[in-house]
């Protein structure tokens, strides 16, 4: 069994943290875990003041997940980047607060292109594939940012390895992490553990003006922005509020046609967002064993109905356990294993989007 996330997580909780009573897990030190094929890396993130004192935490960590099997090896690095121990506390960003109100849509500064990865349903892969895209992009030279916009399950942290409640030194601009070449910014992040999201409407609405506005984004080509599944609120917040270029539809074979996706579809075309054209993720079986290619879906159903509504048809994805393993650790397959024919799937569709000037 290849060590896992959970695992490298669960011996690092066994790990104390001096003087805070705490595990360095619980004491929210760490950052930036990823496990790529036994090959495992993390970030302590400490107070300056506190520094070298902590290099036998360092060890100890280092040492708790080395004896983990599978492991291959460890990179344990020391940082402190923290604020300062007498500085006060950087303020507590409340998100999820009731919307400014805004004239028509406007363009987030210093983003040149805004485009959303949807989908009719969940589970379909659409955080993979905006994640691989993200990456992808970043990997051809273009600035890319990926907002986690998904407030009912984000799972860019896991997906792009990055942890931790991202900082605000001004109590109003939010800091994003980086990983993979990636700006990256999800409500996942701002919200406390087990916190549930049951806001609705205007809260919503809020949330995301907050997510796209208070980032310090810096200067990107392009921000890819991960939806919530199907058509609600923030869908038609951020086609409704901001300039978007486009959207992306990623779709299962079998789900393009259902009713699902073409109600995203319509969605769009409701609200004037050109559909930049659809991916078809899960599209045939690569078997692990012997590499058998197998439509377990059928095949082609996105290809078909993507050329029967007049959409670009962007690239189909294999259904691939290395696609879903290197989501799970935190290194999506393009970082992970770029030559490999899961990786130029998706990398297939960048190269694309910017031959035609998308991104
Ligand atoms: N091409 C693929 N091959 C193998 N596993 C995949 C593939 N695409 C996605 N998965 C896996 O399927 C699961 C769902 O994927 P993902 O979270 O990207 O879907 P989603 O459409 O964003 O779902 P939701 O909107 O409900 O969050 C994940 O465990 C992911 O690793």
């Amino acid at each position: 069994m290849p060590v896992t996330k959970d695992d490298v997580l669960s011996a690092l909780g066994a790990v104390p943290m001096p003087g805070s009573g705490k595990s360095i897990v619980e004491a929210d030190v760490l950052r930036a875990v990823t496990v790529d094929d036994g090959r495992v890396s993390f970030i302590l993130e400490v107070d300056p003041a506190q520094g070298a004192a902590l290099e036998p935490t360092r060890a100890a960590a280092q040492a708790a997940v080395e004896a983990l099997p599978g492991v291959r090896s460890v990179s344990a690095l020391l940082t402190a980047h923290g604020p300062a121990p007498k500085a006060p506390p950087p303020p507590d960003l409340k998100i999820g607060r009731h919307p400014t109100p805004q004239a028509g849509p406007r363009a987030v500064p210093g983003v040149r292109r805004v485009i959303a990865v949807a989908s009719g349903k969940g589970g379909v892969g659409k955080s993979t594939v905006a994640a691989n895209l993200a990456v992808a992009l970043a990997a051809e030279g273009r600035a890319i940012g990926l907002l986690d916009a998904d407030i009912y399950g984000p799972s860019q942290p896991r997906m792009m390895g990055v942890s931790g409640r991202p900082r605000s030194p001004d109590g109003k601009t939010i800091l994003p992490l980086h990983n993979h070449g990636v700006t990256i910014m999800s409500i996942g992040l701002m919200l406390r553990e087990g916190e549930a999201v049951v806001w609705r409407g205007p809260m919503l609405m809020g949330a995301l003006q907050q997510l796209m506005g208070q980032v310090a984004w810096g200067e990107l080509d392009a921000l890819i922005v991960d939806l919530p599944p199907g058509t609600g609120d923030v869908q038609l917040t951020l086609s409704q509020k901001y300039e978007l270029t486009g959207a992306i539809l990623v779709s299962t074979p079998q789900d393009i046609a259902l009713l699902d996706a073409r109600k995203a579809l319509d969605m769009f075309d409701k609200t004037k967002v050109p559909v930049i054209g659809l991916v078809e993720n899960m599209s045939s079986y690569i078997c692990p064993n012997c590499g058998h290619e197998a439509h377990i879906f059928g095949h082609g159903g996105a290809k078909a109905e993507a050329a029967r509504l007049g959409l670009p048809f962007l690239g189909e994805v294999p259904l691939d356990i290395a696609i879903r393993q290197a989501g799970d650790s935190g290194v999506p397959a393009v970082a992970a294993h770029p030559e490999s024919p899961e990786a130029e799937a998706f990398r297939a569709i960048a190269r694309r989007l910017i031959s035609e000037g998308v991104v």
